[in-house]
């Protein structure tokens, strides 16, 4: 979106911090929202189920015994026969186990002296208790620092054994709670280990600090498997193994709340493929793209230090022998830049000289914010680094003083002051030392911007006239001539870039892509960005719930195994919503958008009057809607909404940029030319309502669909950014903060069904020919269903470590892993692990 203001740099309303709780609470969520069981409305009953301990109580129960957990042959262990199954088991009514056999993994619980429970606290954290006695419906805890309480027994949620302490992979745990969960990364994030698995989704932490777990020797010992704990490098392992084995393209979707992490993740990926796909140079080049995309395009926010605000998709080519040669850089959304500070405070003084260059706190599009440096980051130093990587991907010297021409030019617009001339508010330029400095670096007179700042071309019932602006008129004439040319800038920089990184000839077609997109979002105010984000992260959603729930389910039933359905919530109701045609919120929003008289209370009303019986919509009152996302209801205020989707630079602006000596800002107004299709002659397109240019909300739509078809030709593999503080600070775990974010991303349910599924699949053909050679006997003449069959024997696979389907075999996580292994030593020529075996023959392998 080119929607935002160059002025909100460090600041804006629409980067206003998220403050704990602004995302809406459960109470506001869809009714039929799936988790409101067990989250929010059990924090009332859990709190309201409390009952005064009286200071005798207190002595009494202290003295008996705790401390020692005794689970084993407890016929209530999660470990007994019974409990260990993950299929759902009936409960009670209202009891915790009725409420998490949703999950699929609880056996009936009831509290039993020395368990340990979690209890909700008056705060709504759950803490980890034990029970000392149990009477009646209440029991009698005692919390990790020693205090007792009495709560009703139905307010307790089951807690895992203290083996299960810190599993790596959610799967792991017996009961899978939300409090379980949340207490397994609390566990886990304490001790610095950030990365966690959920099933097949890796959860990452972030821990506002650094933390060792990256450099060559991890990267090492990713690459030599002798580390197998849950990492993006093992993410960006297996994205390359599943490249070169499958021969598909891979995805890495990186996703989560803004600071949640996306983008340092997204380093780390890109740092591990580099390290094992490099060798030719072009991988340091790619790991380059950083810091100048990060200059450009991301801006302290209150949120974050470092915020992206668009999202990227980086694709990395890879040669047939595995070796990265070539680099592909997508970008989409709104932009706003660390560059005007790294500028101000790093140009040499002979740049500083020819672009008349003054401090960071003396332009008016920095002063708003009065926030010009950020604490640890030295801007001077950043500038010099953003040189340096503009050199690695080749952008000549030329070229680099020329983007910073124009990053001077955007500032110094910036103070382009007016004078008023007439009673009727119009205006002209007051020619001083900004307007002065800036027709110098664009290369254009002072005329020719007095022009373009304070009048407009019009055609009014078939004449042409010229309109003299007023002072609002001209100052947002100004801001857009401003933001416009930064966006073109942006534009301009990503295309030398993937210039520099083509692969060209090289491409073989293999890649691997990650995606960094920014996340969910609800603020107390939400407005058009929030909406563009929120529907693009609506439509990743569903190619979540696409591979990780139905395509997986569909495949089970296709291919005969036996499977009971899990349910999951699909959120196609709420992106047809969207993108319905005529009656969706996009098709309306254009269509409004094109009417001269809308206003943003018309198009509110007629979302409402057209939306009111749809069931993820909801008219509010005034110029608000509210939309029932897949994450929980956001109300959007559509203030701005029409402005915003129109975003036209006027076609004065465009033809003035075109006039400029400057190569730049002609490039960038040919560019805007040729991206509207507008039949009329030029200079006749001079109002909003003539112009076909695409609306941002459809351009927007369009880049996201590009990306989706991207996307579903790639195996995809998910990380899912967790932030656990909203104050950007190491060891704070706010539990209602990851809680929340847990939810908006479905990461339980992600991890129910991996449990009882079969993540893994390899058609019978395949398998026999990539392990057959494993076998004793020369397996070439026999079909490959036997010979699968022969191999899941010889290997000892557990009947209910998988099933057979008609063309494909399926197996529960973990399995195939054993058996590459195995592949892989054998091919190595090691003895074979599994029973002395040797192999025979080798046919029919790569
Ligand atoms: N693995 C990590 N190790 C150390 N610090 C981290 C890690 N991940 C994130 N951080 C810290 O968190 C900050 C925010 O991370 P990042 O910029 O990646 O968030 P983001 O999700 O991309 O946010 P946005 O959507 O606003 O761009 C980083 O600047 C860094 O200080």
């Amino acid at each position: 979106m080119a929607s935002v203001e160059v002025r909100s740099v460090r600041k804006s309303a629409a980067l206003r911090p998220r403050g704990p709780g602004k995302l809406q609470p459960a109470r506001s969520m869809p009714l039929d929202y799936r988790y409101s069981a067990a989250g929010g409305r059990k924090a009332a009953n859990g709190v309201g189920a409390r009952v005064a301990v009286a200071p005798e109580e207190e002595e009494e129960e202290e003295g008996v015994e705790v401390g020692v957990v005794g689970f084993e042959g407890d016929a209530d262990s999660p470990y007994s026969s019974q409990a260990a199954t993950t299929e759902e088991s009936p409960a009670g009514a209202g009891s915790p186990s009725q409420r998490d056999a949703r999950w699929g993994d609880t056996s009936s619980y009831g509290a039993r002296k020395k368990h340990r429970v979690f209890c909700q606290l008056p705060n709504g954290d759950w803490a980890l208790c034990t029970v000392i006695t149990t009477s009646g419906d209440d029991s009698v805890l005692k919390l990790p620092e020693g205090k007792v309480l009495r709560l009703k027994t139905e307010s307790l949620e089951a807690a895992n054994p203290e083996i299960l302490d810190g599993v790596d992979d959610l799967m792991q745990l017996s009961y899978l709670s939300e409090p379980s969960v949340l207490y397994n990364l609390q566990y886990r994030y304490s001790q610095d280990l950030i990365y966690t698995k959920a099933g097949p989704v890796l959860v990452a932490v972030n821990p506002f600090k650094k933390v060792p777990l990256y450099g060559n020797e991890y990267i090492d010992a990713y690459r030599n498997k002798t580390k197998d704990s849950p990492h993006v490098y093992a993410i960006a392992d297996s994205a390359l193994r599943e490249m070169k084995r499958d021969e598909v393209n891979q995805s890495i979707i990186i996703s989560g709340e803004s600071g949640a992490g996306k983008t340092e993740t997204a380093k780390i990926a890109m740092q591990y493929l580099a390290s094992l796909g490099g060798g030719g140079g072009i991988e340091y080049e790619i790991l380059q793209t950083n810091p100048i995309l990060e200059a450009f395009g991301n801006a302290k926010t209150l949120r974050n230090d470092n915020s992206s605000r668009f999202g990227k998709l980086i694709e990395i080519h890879f040669s047939t022998t595995g070796r990265i040669c070539g680099a592909m850089i997508q970008t989409f959304g709104e932009r706003s830049y660390h560059i005007f500070y790294q500028l101000c405070a790093g140009a040499p003084a002979s740049l500083r000289d020819k672009l008349n260059m003054k401090k960071a706190d003396e332009y008016k599009y920095l002063k708003q914010s009065c926030c010009y440096s950020i604490a640890g980051v030295d801007d001077a130093q950043m500038f010099r680094t953003v040189t340096e990587a503009m050199n690695i991907v080749h952008i000549s010297k030329e070229d680099q003083d020329n983007v910073f021409t124009m990053v001077s030019a955007v500032l110094w617009l910036g103070d382009v002051s007016f004078t008023v001339i007439d009673n009727e508010n119009h205006v002209e330029i007051v020619v001083d030392e900004a307007a002065e400095t800036v027709t110098r670096l664009l290369g254009c007179s002072i005329e020719d911007l007095n022009l373009a700042l304070s009048k407009r071309h019009m055609k009014v019932n078939n004449e042409n006239i010229v309109q003299k602006l007023t002072l609002s008129q001209a100052i947002d004439t100004r801001d857009a001539l401003a933001k416009s040319l930064y966006a073109s800038l942006f534009e301009w920089l990503v295309e030398q870039i993937n210039k520099s990184l083509s692969v060209g000839k090289r491409r073989t077609g293999r890649s691997i892509s990650i995606l960094d997109i920014y996340g969910f979002e609800s603020f107390d105010r939400n407005s058009f960005e929030q909406f563009c984000i929120n529907y693009a992260n609506e439509r990743l959603q569903q190619h979540f719930n696409r591979h990780l729930f139905k395509l997986e389910q569909e495949e089970y039933v296709e291919d005969g195994i036996d499977w009971a359905k899990v349910e999951f919530e699909d959120n196609q109701n709420c992106l047809n919503l969207f993108e319905k045609k005529p009656l969706g919120l996009l098709s309306l929003l254009d269509e409004e958008s094109t009417f001269p008289n809308a206003t943003d209370l018309t198009f509110a009303n007629k979302l409402k009057q057209h939306l009111n019986n749809n069931s993820c919509f909801r008219g509010e009152r005034g110029k608000a809607f509210a939309v029932r996302h897949y994450a929980g209801e956001v109300a959007y205020d559509t203030s701005g909404f029409l402005e915003k989707n129109r975003d036209l630079l006027h076609m004065d602006s465009i033809q003035f940029l075109a006039k400029c000596k400057s190569s730049l800002p002609q490039m960038f107004a040919s560019k805007m030319l040729s991206q509207s299709d507008n039949p009329l002659p030029v200079p006749y397109r001079n109002s909003a309502a003539d112009s076909q240019k695409l609306s941002v909300a459809m351009k927007f739509k369009g880049q996201l669909f590009q990306l989706m078809q991207r996307l579903e030709s790639t195996t995809p593999h998910f990380i899912r950014c967790i932030k656990p503080n909203n104050l950007q600070l190491p060891a704070i775990y706010e539990q209602g903060l990851v809680l929340q974010q847990l939810k908006c991303c479905g990461v339980l349910e992600v991890v129910r069904i991996s449990r009882s599924g079969y993540p893994t699949r390899m058609t019978h053909q395949k398998f026999a020919r990539r392990y057959g050679f494993l076998l004793l006997e020369d397996v070439a003449s026999q079909d490959p269903l036997s010979v699968s069959v022969a191999i899941l024997h010889q290997f000892n696979i557990l009947p209910e470590m998988y099933q057979v389907g008609y063309t494909k075999l399926f197996f529960r996580t973990g399995q195939i892993g054993k058996l590459e292994d195995t592949r892989n030593r054998t091919l190595h020529g090691f003895k074979a692990v599994s029973e002395g075996i040797k192999p025979v023959a080798m046919q029919g392998n790569e």
